[in-house]
């Protein structure tokens, strides 16, 4: 089974083109079995906001108090999920929304109690139930909460939850769908980046904010097998005629002309 997994970022869900959708289409019609991861973030800071509550991160991992945890779980769960399978479902798709915390569907650990409060990193995913979903027809749509060791609620910052799904199922493909073409340096697309050249580029600081967990996980889901990793827009086509659009990440340089492809 060709999986992709397929992460729409907070920053894009609410403005999905329809060349989005298209390229959801074609990627189906080319044999390849996506997997939906959804992130939020924005609608996480706007609903904090109606509570007074000032939004606080450290590192892209956004600190959540038992106070935050209740409100990022009511948010991403109960309405980005919904609103998101509703849009795949307007377009043909068996979409079938999942919470990551029930049935150790994503287990995790937490990242630093201390300091971050209920945040997560992924230790396991329950691969079966992904892949008996995807059996019987249906488009998983998942959301980055975990159950930690203790079973309280961890919030998973959603690229990595999808790095940790991508990794999980062998994926052929994992994207991350975002607001930009890429990774973008003096205003310019690069459409292909060694490791080398990815890890220059967060630590001259031309990669930051919420760019920076995502370049960091295309790097650890590229180490773990996946043929091809890329970061894309979600405002044009992705995927056409066999190619992917917006920046591909290779292992090695030999590999580096054509990578996109
Ligand atoms: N080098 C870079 N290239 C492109 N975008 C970057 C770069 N560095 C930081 N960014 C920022 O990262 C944002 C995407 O991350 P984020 O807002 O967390 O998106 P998402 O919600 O899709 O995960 C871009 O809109 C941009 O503001
Ligand atoms: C721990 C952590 O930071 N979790 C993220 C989960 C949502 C997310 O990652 O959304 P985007 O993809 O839109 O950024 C958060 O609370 O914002």
């Amino acid at each position: 089974m060709k999986v992709i997994v397929i992460k729409c970022g907070g920053s894009i869900l609410n403005s999905l083109s329809e060349d989005f959708y298209i390229s959801i289409q074609s990627l189906k019609e080319s044999g390849f079995y996506p997997v939906f991861v959804h992130g939020g973030g924005p609608d996480i800071n706007e609903t904090l906001d109606l509570y007074n509550i000032e939004p606080e991160f450290k590192d892209g991992l956004r600190k959540t108090t038992h106070e935050v945890m209740h409100i990022v779980e009511l948010v991403l769960s109960g309405k980005t999920n919904r609103t998101f399978v509703n849009l795949l479902e307007t377009r043909g798709l068996k979409a079938l929304g999942l919470n990551g915390s029930d049935c150790s569907i994503l287990q995790a650990d937490f990242v630093d109690r201390e300091s971050l409060g209920q945040v997560g990193k992924v230790i396991s995913v329950n691969k079966n139930l992904l892949e008996s979903v995807l059996e019987i027809g249906c488009t998983p749509v998942i959301t980055p909460i975990a159950s930690g060791p203790d079973g309280q609620k961890l919030n998973v910052n959603a690229d990595m939850a999808a790095g940790a799904v991508a990794n999980a199922l062998n994926a052929e493909m994992c994207v991350f769908i975002t607001d930009v073409d890429g990774v973008l340096k003096d205003g310019k697309l690069l459409k292909e980046l060694t490791v080398q050249e990815a890890l220059k580029l967060i630590e001259e600081g031309t990669v930051y904010g919420g760019m920076k967990p995502k370049v960091e996980t295309a790097l650890t889901v590229l180490s773990q097998g996946a043929n091809r990793v890329m970061i894309a827009s979600g405002k044009n086509k992705f995927y056409e005629q066999d190619s992917f659009i917006g920046t591909a990440f290779t292992e090695q340089e030999i590999y580096m002309k054509g990578a996109a492809k």
